[in-house]
């Protein structure tokens, strides 16, 4: 895995699905300005309609074509395989159910004086990873 800073203002950014975890990633795209499209029947309630592109409907491949990047966040293992199988190659994947079957992954992240620090255990442990984010974060606000 390669890390890198990625602009993504105003690139377009996929999620597919729009539930708990959709909404966790919808929060920082949002933040670093993407321009985000959510496909999901169903959507989350704190996330702003003003601030999304909703398609309000079921996954199917022509609606992937225009992202950059794209988030597979159903509840429904199947159809996180298929957004990853079916992505264009242009495009990087993060399917959030499947560790072992992803383009990128999410790091915990936070901005603190003027720097980025993110952490990743490379897909292992995402919870050990959220820990270690939060003990950094306390170590630093000392
Ligand atoms: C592989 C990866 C793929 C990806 O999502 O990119 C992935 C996968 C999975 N996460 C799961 C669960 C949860 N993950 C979180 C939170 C975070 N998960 C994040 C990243 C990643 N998670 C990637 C690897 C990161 C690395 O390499 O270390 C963070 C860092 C970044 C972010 O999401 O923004 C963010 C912490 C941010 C922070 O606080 O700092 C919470 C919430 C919480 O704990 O509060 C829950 C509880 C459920 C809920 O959300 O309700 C499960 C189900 C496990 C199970 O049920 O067994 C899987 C699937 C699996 O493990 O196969
Ligand atoms: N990577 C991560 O950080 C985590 C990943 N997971 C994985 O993410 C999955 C989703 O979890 P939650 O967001 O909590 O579920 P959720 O039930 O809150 O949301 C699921 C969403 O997917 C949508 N959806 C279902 N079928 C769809 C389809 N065919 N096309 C488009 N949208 C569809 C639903 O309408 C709903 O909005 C879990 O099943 C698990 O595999 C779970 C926890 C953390």
């Amino acid at each position: 895995m390669y890390p890198i800073m990625v602009d993504l203002t105003n690139r377009p950014v996929t999620i597919v699905g729009g539930g708990q975890v959709a909404f966790r990633k919808y929060q920082k795209l949002l933040a670093e300005n993407a321009k985000i499209t959510i496909i999901s029947p169903s959507i989350n309630e704190r996330i702003n309609l003003n601030k999304v592109n909703w398609i309000k409907a079921k996954y199917s491949k022509d609606l992937l074509a225009d992202a950059d990047l794209v988030l597979a966040c159903t509840n429904d293992k199947k159809v996180n395989e298929q957004v990853y199988q079916a992505a264009y190659p242009h495009q990087l994947v993060n399917n959030t159910s499947d560790k072992y079957n992803s383009d990128f992954y999410n790091v915990a992240t936070f901005k603190y004086d003027g720097y980025v620090y993110s952490i990743s255990s490379l897909g292992k442990d995402p919870f050990a990873t959220k820990k270690k984010r939060q003990a950094l974060q306390n170590w630093l606000d000392k």
